[in-house]
């Protein structure tokens, strides 16, 4: 199953510049591995914002929600989902 999400992050001022880099490289690694392992199928910066819309492919609302949680940026952000069906004028299957 497909979803599209969008990630609205805001990390408090008052949250220690140390503490922040640590979140965002435990972040990285995370999306990363998840991206290798074809669960966080695309990333894309929304320009002018510090906001992502990425799409998932995962079996259940369950496991989509087990790896939002899971993110380490997760307390910092806003995030909305939309659940992706097929249209009916695509040429391509995804
Ligand atoms: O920067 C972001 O959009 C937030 C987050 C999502 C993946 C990642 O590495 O950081």
């Amino acid at each position: 199953m497909l979803y599209l999400v969008r990630m609205d992050v805001n990390i408090p001022h008052d949250l220690p510049q140390e503490q922040a880099q640590e979140i965002k490289a435990r972040e990285k690694a995370y999306s990363q591995d998840l991206q290798r392992d074809g669960r966080w199928k695309h990333i894309w910066r929304v320009a002018g914002e510090y906001a992502n819309y990425s799409v998932f492919d995962v079996e259940s609302n369950d496991e989509l929600h087990g790896l939002l949680q899971a993110l380490p940026l997760f307390p910092y952000m806003k995030i909305s989902v939309t659940p992706l069906a097929q249209h009916p004028s695509a040429i391509a299957q995804n």
